[in-house]
């Protein structure tokens, strides 16, 4: 039995545009999400984020590929699994001149959800103190909030939320990160889309990093930030370094007196050099976040732009 929430294999969507071309917003993904954690859906503006969502939640339908929700195929058992899955894609519709309170209230009413949960959601994303204001006096990231508590109302086990700090200011992106990293540790499985690093650097455990509607790179952010890592060997004999780490299959070079190397797992530069006799005064990762690795990966994608494809 698969531990996965999210699971696609092969996912694929065309849109035809209006020239009669083909554009492939979503190419044959293999999307894994495991249980827990908040996992990160980081690509580029345009990169296909939204689309791929929107395929999982039932609002488009993929042009070939699988889709699994809970284990359970969908869009056909969508229905069996939707109660589990709460979602912020657009903007949610809340009356204005109502109270964040009551807003939510009649939304419990609309669900069949007990009454308790609505003060729990407050709660949850911290808008006590506001929640007997008007909807139209709340702030960008307060509306924000209330629409993830509008989604916490039926206690999904998992959460997609599609850019949710997009257009916030500093401090209301640091109240939806919180409340995001919140939900991750108290066991809701979040999918959280974003073009932003740092976001993800921050509030994520795990990661999918996707540019032109292409899987370019998935794993935990642990594994990510060490992935392609590039080192500094300092060794008392560069020159022979490079030699054996050559030999070994690694691609050293010289960058202003000092020897750089890529490696996966900087155990093995240590192994490789200490099996040659050679010890090391220091080895010290050169990039330290996923910026790098990030812009290296989508580097030649083109980010932002709609990839026009001709009709094979
Ligand atoms: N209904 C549609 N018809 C035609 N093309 C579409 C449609 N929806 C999305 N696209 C195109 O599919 C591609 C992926 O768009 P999508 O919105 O999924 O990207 P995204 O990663 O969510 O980007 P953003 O961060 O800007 O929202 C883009 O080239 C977009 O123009």
């Amino acid at each position: 039995m698969s531990d996965l929430v999210i699971e696609t294999t092969g996912l694929r969507k065309e849109f035809r545009s209006l020239r009669g071309g083909l554009r492939v917003a979503v190419h044959n993904l293999d999307l894994a999400v495991p249980a827990g954690g908040v996992h990160g859906f980081l690509g580029p503006n345009g990169s296909g984020k939204t689309t791929t969502i929107r395929m999982l939640l039932g609002l488009a339908r993929p042009t070939r590929g699988t889709m699994k929700l809970f284990g359970q195929p969908v869009p056909r058992h969508l229905p069996q699994v939707i109660g589990r899955v709460g979602a912020v894609v657009e903007s949610p519709k809340f009356s204005p001149n109502f109270t964040g309170r009551r807003n939510l209230q009649l939304l419990a009413g609309a669900i069949g959800a007990p009454a308790g949960r609505v003060d729990a959601a407050i709660e949850t994303v911290k808008l006590i103190g506001r929640e007997k204001d008007r909807y139209k006096s709340y702030s960008l990231g307060m509306k924000q909030r209330l629409a993830i508590a509008a989604t916490l109302l039926k206690q999904p086990d998992l959460l997609i939320l599609d850019e949710p700090t997009n257009g916030l200011d500093p401090a209301g992106i640091r109240e939806i990160r919180e409340t995001i990293r919140d939900l991750g540790d108290s066991g809701v499985t979040v999918l959280l889309s974003s073009h932003i690093l740092a976001e993800v650097q921050q509030v994520c455990t795990s990661a999918t990093i996707i540019g032109n509607g292409r899987l370019l790179a998935s794993g935990t952010v642990d594994e990510l930030l060490g992935m392609g890592t590039s080192y500094r060997v300092s060794v008392p004999d560069p020159t022979a370094a490079a030699h054996v780490l050559a030999r070994a299959g690694f691609a050293p070079a010289a960058i202003d007196g000092e020897l750089h190397v890529d490696a996966d797992r900087p155990a093995d530069l240590t192994r490789v050099l200490g099996e040659a006799g050679i010890w090391l005064t220091e080895l010290t990762p050169l990039r330290a976040d996923l910026e790098a690795y990030f812009l290296q990966l989508t580097e030649g994608e083109q980010l932002g732009q709609d990839a026009e494809e001709a009709v094979a």
